[in-house]
């Protein structure tokens, strides 16, 4: 069997085409943004073979740079979609107070990485037009600007800063940096190389882009399932109606904090806070209010918790919160810091006064469980009730309960 090269570019181009389309249907219309940037990246990709296999029959001069500049584009949609799968800084690392260490990260930071993207999507179709006297200069020109963009591109998959699978970015890497540096060989060849070695190394360009389209094509789809599975696993922690972790999503951080506390015998203390007569408000105002005023005291405990304390709602009308590194005084400034917002603002915001009681127990030397902790917690949020309400009581584990 013999198969020419543009035979293979034709079936390279129809793959991917037809991976367009099953892609579209697969995925379906609930996808997320960097899952539509990838999807977009294949139909660039198309797109940039056809022109490129049209400009052998005619146009060249519109066709071919067109094809280059599909072909950027597609490398630039598949970096953005790399960059929300993976995770990247959020800030220059020029804010870092002082820098760990320097690593590949700080030289090849993501921002830097599309920066250089950008100039390269818009140099490589124009250097084309710009030497289009010279064919060497053109051939050489966008297979460098396009092996840069798939190295910068190859780049993006080797430090995630979210957990995901690490074999679909090997190979995708792998798929990257294998047909960069063919491209640069083809450049070579095809200035200075003879015609046989121009025939096979097409040849061999040709049968790396069949191959490559089906591995590439496997990696974004098992990206495209890692981010279903966090996003299922994300709905599976929140609270819907407030946004705040769940029972499940924060016992699961809690105990980690609770074990991390432990050994290294920080202080921490856990707080549980429960609406008054919560009932009396729906009933008299409305389940719609009722969920305005969750959603207002869930937004008003993360106002009024520091970077690094654990918010959750454990159900119904009941909150918790772990206070990290924090001692029993601390959490009376907390309570009465909340108090007041809720004083002010649910006022404001509600049209009625609302309060809480808190129950509150701080982590001790014979603490063996989380649960032991959040029992205590409880017992002081069930004396919190019994007193009258719209207070908060720390539990002394065991020797007695602090009224404040
Ligand atoms: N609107 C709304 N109400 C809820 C939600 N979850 C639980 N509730 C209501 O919260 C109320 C809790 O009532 P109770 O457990 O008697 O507590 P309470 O009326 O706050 O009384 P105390 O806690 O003793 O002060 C019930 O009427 C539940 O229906 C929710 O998501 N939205």
């Amino acid at each position: 069997m013999q198969l020419d090269i543009p035979t293979l570019l034709v079936i390279a181009t129809a793959n991917l085409f037809i991976v367009s389309i099953a892609l579209l249907t697969m995925v379906g219309s609930q996808a997320s943004a960097a899952t539509r940037c990838a999807q977009l990246g294949v139909v660039a990709l198309v797109l940039g073979g056809v022109a490129s296999i049209a400009a052998g029959y005619a146009w060249a001069p519109v066709l071919a740079p067109l094809a280059v500049a599909l072909f950027g584009l597609c490398q630039w949609l598949l970096h953005r979609a790399l960059g929300s799968w993976l995770g990247h800084r959020s800030r220059p690392d020029k804010y870092r107070k002082r820098p760990i260490r320097r690593s590949p990260q700080d030289w090849l930071d993501y921002r830097w990485c599309a920066r250089c993207l950008l100039v390269l999507l818009v140099a490589a179709p124009l250097g084309y037009v710009l030497g289009f006297a010279s064919p060497d200069f053109q051939l050489g020109w966008s297979h460098l600007c396009l092996a840069a963009m798939l190295l910068l591109v190859a780049r993006a998959t080797l430090f995630p800063l979210r957990h995901v699978g690490r074999a679909w970015r090997w190979w995708l890497c792998a798929c990257l940096v294998g047909t960069a540096g063919l491209m640069l060989v083809r450049a070579v060849v095809g200035i200075w190389g003879s015609e046989a070695a121009q025939q096979s190394i097409n040849l061999t360009m040709a049968v790396t882009l069949n191959l490559g389209t089906i591995v590439s094509v496997v990696a974004l789809l098992a990206a495209w399932r890692d981010e279903a599975k966090a996003r299922l696993h994300n709905l599976a922690m929140t609270d819907g109606l407030t946004g705040l972790l769940n029972r499940r999503g924060w016992m699961e951080r809690a105990e980690g904090m609770f074990a991390n506390a432990q050994r290294y015998q920080q202080p921490l203390t856990l707080m549980m806070l429960d609406l008054d007569h919560f009932k009396r408000i729906n009933d008299t105002h409305g389940h719609e209010v009722g969920d305005k005023a969750l959603k207002l005291f869930a937004r008003l405990l993360r106002e009024s918790r520091r970077t690094g304390d654990l918010v959750g709602r454990l159900g119904g009308e009941e909150f918790c919160i772990v206070l990290a590194n924090t001692h029993r005084s601390a959490s009376i400034g907390f309570d009465q810091r909340l108090r007041a917002m809720l004083q002010e603002v649910g006022e404001k915001e509600l049209g009625f006064h609302m309060n809480f009681s808190a129950g509150v127990a701080v982590l001790r030397d014979g603490d063996g469980t989380l649960a032991g902790l959040l029992a205590r917690a409880d017992t002081a949020l069930y004396s919190a009730k019994h007193e009258g309400r719209g207070r908060m009581v720390q539990s002394d584990g065991g020797l007695g309960q602090t009224v404040i």
